[in-house]
């Protein structure tokens, strides 16, 4: 089999560079096209100095056309609200795409709409368009021309909590989740909040009640497990590079933190890249890997579950080359153990 052909577009950001690391490990796909507004004659490697003799991809602006004609796969790399115009121009040429914003997450527009304040530039794909969890759309995701991938802090919350639910092992109407995220989370473009004298020996909460996370975890949960949920999501920005901890508070019922982690090792037991785990997870644990780590304890009438994850990895850029594998028919761990 020929290699998969693979474009970047948004190429000086954090996630391309995950993406053009990962892929200069990957055995059966090449990065042949990066594509950036900054038209400065630079390469990849240029761009991002880690990549330094191992990935010398020149830079080009963005032609749908051109790039679809070079590729069987774009990892659109872009902010929401800009990313859904490009993929449908990519989509129209005839590529399959692999969106890393949230422009196609979500079931609802008007949810969309009301969370992101854009309107959709393609409004009729939104509730049509997989979400990339294959540990939960493996099927759909292999045929699909594009791939909604998830949020990072979503990521850390479905995983673990879209099992219980689906069991009945816990109560829907009061889950809390508490995470902590990277400053890499943010992305790579000046901002005051992510300054080193803001972030440096220092961690604090934001968009309490407000973050457009919140919805993305709902929705998910609640179509994964057929049981709708509210869930109170609170991120915490921690002075780390990467890396994704969440703690997420439970009320159990009759039911103990045991039958969750035997519910968790069936629902996982032939995945690659899930693990309940005895120990409590740590973000080092998991850092540059896509692995996710899991656990619960009881807590009296609570139990509490934590779950670790590389916010650019199994977050964000792993989990794409992982939906990549399964669109091209490749084994899921394809260049990623
Ligand atoms: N960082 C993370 O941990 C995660 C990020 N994501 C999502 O992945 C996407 C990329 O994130 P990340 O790489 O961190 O972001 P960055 O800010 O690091 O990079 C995004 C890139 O998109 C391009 N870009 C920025 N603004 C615009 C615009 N208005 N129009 C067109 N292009 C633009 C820029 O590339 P250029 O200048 O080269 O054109 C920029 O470098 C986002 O949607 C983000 O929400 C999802 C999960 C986790
Ligand atoms: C630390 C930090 O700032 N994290 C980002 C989440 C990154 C991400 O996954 O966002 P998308 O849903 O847009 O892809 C934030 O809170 O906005």
């Amino acid at each position: 089999m020929s290699k998969i052909k693979v474009g970047i577009v948004g190429a000086t950001g954090y996630t391309a560079l995950e993406v053009a690391r990962l892929l200069t490990a990957h055995p059966q796909a090449e990065l042949v096209a990066a594509t950036s507004r900054a038209d400065d004659g630079r390469s990849l490697a240029e761009i991002h100095p880690s990549l330094a003799g191992r990935c010398d991809v020149p830079i080009e602006v963005l032609d749908p056309e051109s790039i679809a004609k070079k590729c069987d796969v774009v990892m659109c790399c872009l902010p929401h609200g800009a990313s859904a115009e490009t993929v449908h121009a990519l989509v129209q040429h005839d590529v399959r795409v692999i969106d890393f914003s949230a422009d196609f997450r979500l079931s609802s527009l008007d949810v969309y709409e009301k969370w992101y304040d854009v309107k959709h530039p393609w409004p009729e794909r939104v509730g049509k368009t997989v979400y990339g969890m294959p540990e939960f759309f493996a099927k759909q995701i292999a045929t699909a021309d594009v791939v909604a991938n998830p949020g990072c802090y979503p990521t850390s919350a479905i995983l673990p909590l879209a099992p219980l639910v689906q069991a009945g092992l816990i109560d829907t109407d009061d889950i809390i989740i508490d995470s902590k995220s990277g400053v890499s989370g943010a992305g790579r473009s000046a901002k005051v909040a992510t300054l080193y004298c803001e972030t440096n020996e220092s961690i604090s909460a934001y968009a309490v009640g407000s973050h457009r996370h919140g919805p993305e975890i709902n929705d998910l949960v609640g179509r994964i497990s057929g049981k709708p949920v509210q869930t109170l999501f609170t991120p915490h920005l921690t002075p780390m590079d990467r890396g994704i901890l969440s703690t997420i508070y439970v009320r159990r019922g009759q039911h103990s933190a045991d039958e969750m982690m035997q519910c968790w090792r069936d629902q996982y037991a032939s995945s690659a890249f899930v693990n309940p785990v005895d120990h409590l997870p740590a973000t080092k644990h998991v850092a540059g890997t896509n692995f996710v780590q899991m656990t619960a304890r009881d807590c009296g009438d609570r139990a509490v579950l934590v779950c670790a994850i590389d916010n650019l990895a199994k977050g964000a850029s792993g989990a794409a080359i992982q939906n990549m594998n399964v669109m091209f028919g490749l084994p899921e761990v394809t260049g990623l153990r």
